[in-house]
Formats: C-alpha cells, structure tokens, sequence
C-alpha cells in the first residue's frame, strides 16, 4: 500500500499498477442536506453572561448561586442525605442528591421554574409540537404506554408494531424463520448497522442486558471505517450464512449506515449469499432504505415513527427488536420505562427523580454548562451507559440558539466509563485537578446472581471492594468539594435498564426547558454532515482534473495550485493536498512526485487515463 511519504517520492517508479479506468466513479451524493437556518441576533455578549442575561428576565431568573462549601458536619450531612433520598419502591431504584450542595433557598427559587417545565412537558405529552425547527410531535413516552397517544391510530402503530416485534424475534429464535443457506438451520448471529441513535441503544442494552449465551449474539456496524467494517464480517466466518443484518436508520439515508450496508451486501454476494433473504430494515416509512428493502425484497421492515428522535428511539423497534432476538424481556424494559415515567410526571419536585436530577445538573453547572458531568457505574455491563448518555444529552443540550433566537451556546459535557477501572486511569485529576465537573455514581446493589457469591478474604467478597471503591470515591471527592450524585438500582435488569433510560430521557426534558431550549433537533450535526459531502464533491472535481491532464500526450503533471485552479477552488488547496495524500495513500492511481515537506513541490498525475471520463 502506498503511504503519505511514497505521495512525496521523487521517483516516478512509485506508479499505481490500478488501471485509471477503475477510478471510483461516485463516493457519496453531495446533495447539501438540510440545514435549518434560524434568525440570529448579534453576538454581542459572551455566551454565558447572555444565558445571565436572559436569566435577568425575572420569569427565568437564574437563582444566584451563594459561595458557600459544602456541608461537612456528619450528622448535618446524613440529615440532608435522609430529607432528600428519593426512593421508587417498585423498581428499586434510588436516587440521592445530598452530595450536590443546592442549597433551600435555590430550591425555593427554582420551584416555580421548574413548575412552567411540568406544564411543557404535559403539553409534550399531549401531542404538542415539542420539536419546534423540524415540525414535530416528541412521542418517546408513548411507546411505553400507548394510552397517552393523541390519536387511535398512533396507539395502534405502536401496539401493532410492539406485536410484530414479538411474533418476528420468536420466529427468528425458534428457527420457523430459516436463514435460506445455512447448515446450522436457525439464525444465530445479528449484525447490527446503524449510527448514533440507532447504535447506541442497541450496544448499551446487548451489553447490560444479554445472557451469557443468547440465542443470537449481536455485533455492530456503526462507522463508515473500512478496516472496522472488514474485522466485523471476517470475525463472522462461515456464520455469515447465519447471520440476520438489521439496518436501522430513522432518516434511512444516513452515509455511514448506507456505507455499512453496501459493505455487507458486498460480503453476501462474494460469498453467494442472498443478502435479501436476511436483511431488516429499521426506518422512517418511505425513506430511501425503506423503499430500498421493499424493492429488494427483504425478510423484514419496522418503523420508526416520525415522532421519536434518534436518541430516545431505545424503547422503539430500534432497540426492542435486537434486544429481543437476544432473549431480553422487552416488555419488562417497558415496564420499567412506563414506571418511571409515572415517576416523573410528579408536579412535586422532591418526588420527581428526573426533575431532581435537572435541579442538580443547573445548580452544578449554573445552569450553561460550566462543569462536565461524569458518569461512572460501577457495574461492567452497564459500561456503555456513559457512551449512551453522551449523545442523549450532549446532542439534546449542546445548542447554539435557545427557544427566543438567542444565541447561548448551551450544553453539558459527559463523559465516564465504569469504576472502580477509572480510579486506575483519571480520577486522579477528578480529586485533585481542575474542579470543572460533578459525578454521577450508578450503584448496583445486587453483585451476583443468588448462591454465586464467596469470601475471597474473611468477611469479605470481591463485589464489596467494588462497593468500598465506590463509597470511597464518592467520600474522598466530596471531602474535595467535589459534589456527586447517585443513582442506586437494585439490580440490572430489564425493568431497571428501562427505568435508567426513561429517567434521563425526562431529565434531559426538563432540564432543557428549564435553559429554553430544543432539545430534540441537531442542527449542528447536519453542518458536519454537509461539509462531509463537500469534501466528496471536491474530490471527483480533483479526480475529473487530474483525468483530464493524465489524458494528454504526454501527461500533464499539475502543482497543486494547478489543481486547485481548475478545480476553481484555489481556497481550498489544503483540501486538495488532503484528498490526494488521502487518495495516494490508499493506492487509487495517484502519483504525486515531489518532497513531502513543501507541498509546493508537488507535481500529481494518474497512472491511467479514463477516457469515458473525459465525456
Ligand atoms: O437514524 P439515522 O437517521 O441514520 O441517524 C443516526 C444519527 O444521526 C444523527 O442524526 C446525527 O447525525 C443522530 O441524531 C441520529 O441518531
């Protein structure tokens, strides 16, 4: 394989022996994609004292936060700890704030704020036009309880959808559906396509929730990263034949995903393999995956509804399909998701878990964003916990616009991994760095499964060191000032793992209508994807130059100024230098001579000439 430093040979020996003709004729359609556009006002302030600003308005004053320490004193501590432990009987699942040091007064003051956020989130729930920019009603609530529908015919996508889901995984599972060319008779592996929202529920979930030995192990396509694409399917081997590939993807036109999907086509074709036979859809009625799995004839499609955003899609066929077919209880997450919900429609604050986990995250970060939130469970198969939580709040709360057109440049930093693994890695820093964060501690109390468990030191098991790393932590980082929450659960299970996951998404609800916000669009994702299709675009533009003077006789070798010129982008020369670094590097018929360090020096050409492509 050619290298950055072959690009910059002097010799011309370094020719590609690829043909010119077998150049790639399309990467991707560099259609722009849409791209909301709002009014902005001037940027006249920094972004932190407008949210302040905006704060000053006295229906959304920001209470002043008093410089106070935290509270010390034993017994005064475990009196705030006992006034403030919410408790959910039914699922077991605790939530304590008493390390995060709001104090009455903030409490008193945010009340009525927080009241104006029950009334938006009723409103929500009621079918309201909650996601402003794009139009649409925000329905994840729905799909765990499809009575709150505002109409009949929702209720039965949902119930009917739900249905579906069941009869199709147990089909699967019992093998009544066959893979067509398999000896092993039943499908065994599932790979999984899908990006963002429609991965990292999937991943979160396997991995909390699937048994040792499910009846179908998953693994994931979720990049468009060629040599992670090529170790997926080759750690498949001959289970290819075995294997059902579910491509989910709400928009349906999403690259990565459609990359992914090429890949593994291409994969059942060199090993003759009928990919329709195998192949589910995941998306949006209509969309380009939707219609391409129709017209190909594939074993199966669900829906995504319009209504429910990438990141809240978990409880949808996004991710109750794969969790089913690895042999979890999906209506036990469901349960565990419609519970919490109750939970969290309280209209009183210190009954609410989502509304006091909002509270915290605005007296923590005041409100903008100024610390990070760490998330660290201290239980391994909920590791992907933190991974799932990044994008459900960071791309809900990261905003460059509130409600009103006011630029704030919202947002709130998460990141984590597990414990008691991290007390081995960062949480040096966290003690005694930089103070730009606050935890949040998932508990499990349940180590082991019932009759598993023994003292590897008297009186001591291997799960009560997990829990003295944890209750260490937490003490030593308070005793730092570093404030925590925590979430206790009593085990992982379905209905717990629903339960987690319907009390961030309301969190994230809340707390967005607290810092006036939409929470349920990403236009600033859309930016990275349209400059991605930019990058494309001037790539068959540099190709279709570099063509055209490989052509001539003799072949023209042009500078990159050359390039960039006739390309009419000579703004974009770096780019250029970058496609074609990128092109030389990975043998596709590019020679660049000339010395690596001056980028001026560089004469490009094709080893071939395509003359089709010249007309
Ligand atoms: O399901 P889709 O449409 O392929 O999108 C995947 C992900 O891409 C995003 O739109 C961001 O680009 C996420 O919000 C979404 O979860």
């Amino acid at each position: 394989m050619a290298s950055l430093s072959s690009l910059c040979s002097s010799s011309p020996s370094l020719k590609p022996t690829k043909p010119a003709a077998s150049l790639p004729k399309t990467i991707l359609n560099p259609t722009s994609l849409p791209f909301p556009t709002r009014s902005t006002k001037p940027l006249a302030v920094a972004a932190q004292s407008v949210a302040r600003e905006i704060a000053a308005d006295s229906s959304k004053s920001v209470p002043a936060k008093p410089k106070k320490g935290l509270e010390k004193d034993p017994q005064a501590l475990w009196r705030r700890y006992v006034d403030w432990l919410y408790q959910h009987k039914e699922l077991g699942l605790y939530l304590d704030v008493s390390r995060i040091g709001f104090t009455d007064e903030f409490f008193r003051e945010m009340e009525p704020r927080f009241q104006q956020s029950f009334d938006a989130m009723e409103d929500l729930e009621k079918g309201a036009i909650a996601n402003p920019d794009e139009g649409r009603m925000v329905g994840h609530y729905w799909l765990r309880n499809s009575e709150l529908t505002p109409t009949p015919f929702l209720k039965t996508q949902i119930e009917s959808t739900l249905d579906r889901i069941c009869s199709f995984a147990d089909e699967i599972v019992s093998g009544k559906i066959k893979p067509p060319a398999s000896e092993a008779g039943r499908f065994t592996q599932i790979m999984a396509v899908g990006i963002g929202g429609s991965a990292l529920g999937p991943q979160f979930v396997a991995e909390a929730l699937a048994p040792d030995n499910p009846p179908l192990k998953i693994r994931f396509i979720d990049n468009t990263d060629p040599a992670g694409i090529d170790h997926q399917i080759a750690q498949l081997g001959s289970e290819l034949a075995s294997t059902l590939v579910i491509v989910t993807s709400k928009s349906g036109g999403t690259p990565e995903t459609r990359n992914g999907l090429l890949e593994v086509q291409k994969a059942f074709r060199e090993a003759g393999l009928d990919f329709a036979k195998q192949g589910v859809a995941i998306t949006q009625e209509n969309s380009l995956l939707d219609n391409t799995a129709r017209i190909e004839g594939w074993l199966a499609r669900f829906p995504m509804f319009d209504w429910v955003g990438g990141r809240t899609s978990e409880m949808s066929a996004v991710g109750l399909l794969p969790a089913a077919l690895q042999g979890i209880d999906i209506r036990e997450m469901l349960t565990g998701g419609a519970l919490m919900d109750e939970a969290t429609r309280s209209r009183d604050l210190r009954n609410n878990p989502a509304a006091l986990l909002a509270l915290c995250w605005y007296w923590a970060s005041d409100g903008v964003g100024s610390k990070d939130m760490v998330v660290l469970p201290y239980k391994d198969s909920l590791l992907l916990f933190s991974r799932y939580l990044q994008q459900l709040v960071m791309e809900s709360i990261g905003k460059e616009f509130d409600l009103d057109g006011n630029r704030v440049n919202q947002g709130l930093t998460v990141y984590g991994n597990k414990g008691s693994t991290d007390q081995h890695a960062y949480i040096q820093q966290l003690r005694d760095g930089v103070h730009n964060f606050f935890v949040t501690f998932i508990e499990v109390l349940r180590d082991r499964p019932p009759g598993h468990d023994w003292e590897l030191e008297p009186g001591v098991t291997c799960g009560d060191y997990l829990f003295g790393m944890l209750q260490g932590t937490r003490s030593a980082l308070y005793a730092n000032d570093r404030e925590s929450v925590s979430v206790t659960v009593e085990e992982v299970t379905p209905r717990s793992v629903g339960a987690l996951i319907a009390l961030y998404e309301r969190a994230v609800g809340l707390y967005a209508s607290l810092v006036n916000i939409n929470a349920y669009h990403q236009p600033g994702v859309e930016a990275g994807k349209k400059a991605a299709g930019e990058v494309l675009a001037l790539q068959k533009r540099v190709l279709a130059v570099l063509n055209e003077a490989s052509c001539k006789d003799p072949v023209e070798p042009l500078t990159l100024e050359e390039v960039a010129d006739r390309c009419h982008a000579p703004e974009d020369i770096e780019m250029i230098y970058k496609i074609i670094a990128h092109m030389a590097a990975n043998d596709r018929a590019v020679v660049a001579e000339g010395h690596c360090g001056s980028p001026h020096s560089i004469k490009v050409y094709l080893g071939e000439c395509n003359v089709d492509a010249l007309y």
